[in-house]
């Protein structure tokens, strides 16, 4: 078991997404250390692929660009290495199952550890999939991180019990983009997590404001942030680093406030 589980300890986690190689190599790292010096917790680093079917457009184009700028799985192990000389933020990779069985499952999750990779989140791995890969990600001490969404049902026990690292909560239904609203039962589906696993809930898929933050915050253990943060890159390409870091700040400052409330 890695070190994410402790990220959550008298805490909100702020979970920022960035897509690796988004819009080049340097870029990347610079992005994910603004958000590490600004508050971010954890972040997630997407690793692009040719159909990502869960998500929306704002990350479809950012894997385009990675592409268009020569991303390939060994160059995000590079990247990864560069952003380790300066920091020990804690890491996940966001990947599709493809990726990883191609690469091998073995070779994958070793250089994940060499590196300090904590955890996967693999949309496409259903529970019912998992025995595939998880005895490499155990020999490595990677955590598989699961989603469960509001259709879950009956599902949430085996996948909550199985859990490690934290929960992905899925927001709301189809995919990732900024949303206005989210599911409205999001309440019910955290309490019957926690029936089964005392291992934290973050919630993820929409969440774009500081309020919105603040209030996921109020029923999950952390916030993850990816559309709005991929939209940033977008728009100011190799400036984007500063642009991150005062976005990290205002989350951070909501998620703060609202653990404070919860004293
Ligand atoms: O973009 P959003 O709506 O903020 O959602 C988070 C998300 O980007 C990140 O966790 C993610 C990117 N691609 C995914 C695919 C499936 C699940 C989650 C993801």
């Amino acid at each position: 078991m890695s070190n994410l589980k402790t990220v959550f300890n008298n805490h909100k986690a702020f979970i920022p997404f960035v897509v690796a190689n988004d819009p080049d190599f340097d870029t990347t790292v610079q992005n994910v250390l603004a958000l590490a010096n600004n508050g971010a917790d954890i972040v997630e680093l997407g690793i692009p692929f040719s159909d990502p079917v869960a998500d929306g457009p704002v990350i479809q184009d950012a894997d385009l660009r990675a592409f268009a700028a020569g991303v390939t799985p060994d160059k995000i192990f590079d990247i990864v290495a560069e952003i380790r000389k300066q920091s020990d933020v804690p890491l996940i990779f966001l990947t599709y199952l493809n990726i990883v069985f191609k690469y091998g499952y073995d070779a994958f999750c070793k250089k994940c550890q060499t590196l300090g990779i904590s955890g996967l989140v693999i949309p496409d791995m259903p529970y019912e999939e998992r025995d595939e890969l998880a005895p490499f990600a155990d020999k490595y001490g990677i955590d598989l991180v699961p989603l469960v969404t509001p259709t879950s049902g009956h599902r949430i026990e085996k996948i909550a019990k199985a859990a490690t690292g934290f929960i992905y909560v899925v927001s709301s239904l189809g995919i990732t983009g900024t949303r206005d609203s989210f599911s409205q039962n999001l309440n019910e589906l955290i309490a019957d997590i926690r029936k089964y696993t005392a291992v934290p809930t973050a919630i993820g898929f929409g969440i774009h404001t500081p309020e919105q933050a603040y209030e996921m915050a109020e029923i999950a253990d952390g916030a993850i942030i990816g559309s709005a943060i991929v939209d940033l890159v977008a728009k100011h390409g190799q400036d984007a680093p500063k642009y991150l870091g005062q976005y990290a700040k205002e989350i951070r400052t909501a998620l703060d406030n609202q653990a404070q409330q919860a004293v």
